[in-house]
Formats: structure tokens, sequence, C-alpha cells
């Protein structure tokens, strides 16, 4: 499941219980592949971490995942690849958003390893008779 930290990470608590109780993890929105977010996420706290970069290291400690759109710069963002070492990572932002799935590699480095790359319209668009062929050409480009 995807959450917002908007009104905290620490208010997300009871669903990180929840999850946890049930041996699954939350994907927590961290840096948005749309691209008004990097503005918000950018934002510099007053530890002069990025409201992104918080975001990852709260939701790190607490042992779930973060959402890391596959678009813009990570640097915009306050975040290095390396930040994201050993976490899952949700990745939109693949096929219809632009970004390629061949680039996961470069963008993500060894963070790559744990990345779930989505991709819905640039499927979805293939209709019914397209469908399988859409799913196996974009999963040939995710090899990574
Ligand atoms: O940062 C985010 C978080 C969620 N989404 C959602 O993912 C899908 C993307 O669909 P595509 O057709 O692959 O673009 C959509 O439901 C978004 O609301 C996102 O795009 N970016």
């Amino acid at each position: 499941m995807t959450v917002s930290p908007y009104l905290g990470v620490g208010a997300l608590t009871p669903a990180f219980e929840r999850a946890d109780a049930a041996g699954k993890g939350l994907f927590v929105l961290a840096a948005t592949s749309n691209p008004e977010a990097a503005p918000l996420q950018g934002a510099l706290l007053r530890d002069g971490r990025s409201v992104a970069r918080a975001v990852v290291d709260e939701v790190r400690a607490r042992g779930h995942g973060v959402v890391i759109g596959a678009t813009g710069a990570l640097v915009a963002v306050g975040l290095d690849r390396d930040d994201l070492i050993g976490m899952p990572i949700l990745a939109p932002g693949h096929g219809a958003q632009g970004a390629r799935l061949v680039d996961a590699r470069a963008r993500f480095g060894d963070a790559a390893d744990l990345v779930l790359a989505s991709a819905s319209r640039s499927i979805l668009r293939a209709g019914p008779d397209g469908l399988s062929d859409a799913i196996a050409a974009h999963a040939a480009e995710a090899q990574w």
C-alpha cells in the first residue's frame, strides 16, 4: 500500500504497525514523479535535510519502503541514490510519464536491486489484444 507522509511520518505509526503485524510493507511517498512536487519535497528543513531525505531516513528506520519517481533528478529533491540503497523503492513514472525502464540502473545505481518499477498507461493502452505483448516488451526493458 502507498501512503502519504504529509501529516508527518510519525502519524503513519498505526499503518506501519498494522503492516508489520501482517508481515507486509508500506511505500511512503518521498519524491514523487509529478513535476510540481520538487519545490515541496526538495525544501530544506532546519537540520539541512530536504523533506524527501527526511522522509527516506524516517521510513528506513521503520523498515518500510519509499516512492521515488523515475522522472526528475534526485538532486532536485536533495537526494543521492546512495541514500536509497537497501530500501524497497516503488518507482512510478516509467512509460507514459517519460522515464525509460532501461535507465533504472543508471538512475538508482546499487539501490536498483530493490526497485519495483511501475508502468500503467503505457501497457494498458495496448488494449486487451496487445496486453501480453506490451507486458513482454516492458519486461524485456526492465533487465537491470
Ligand atoms: O509519484 C507518483 C506516485 C504515484 N503515481 C501513480 O502511479 C500511476 C502511474 O501511472 P502511469 O500510467 O504509469 O503513469 C498512477 O496511478 C499515478 O497516480 C505516480 O505516477 N507518481
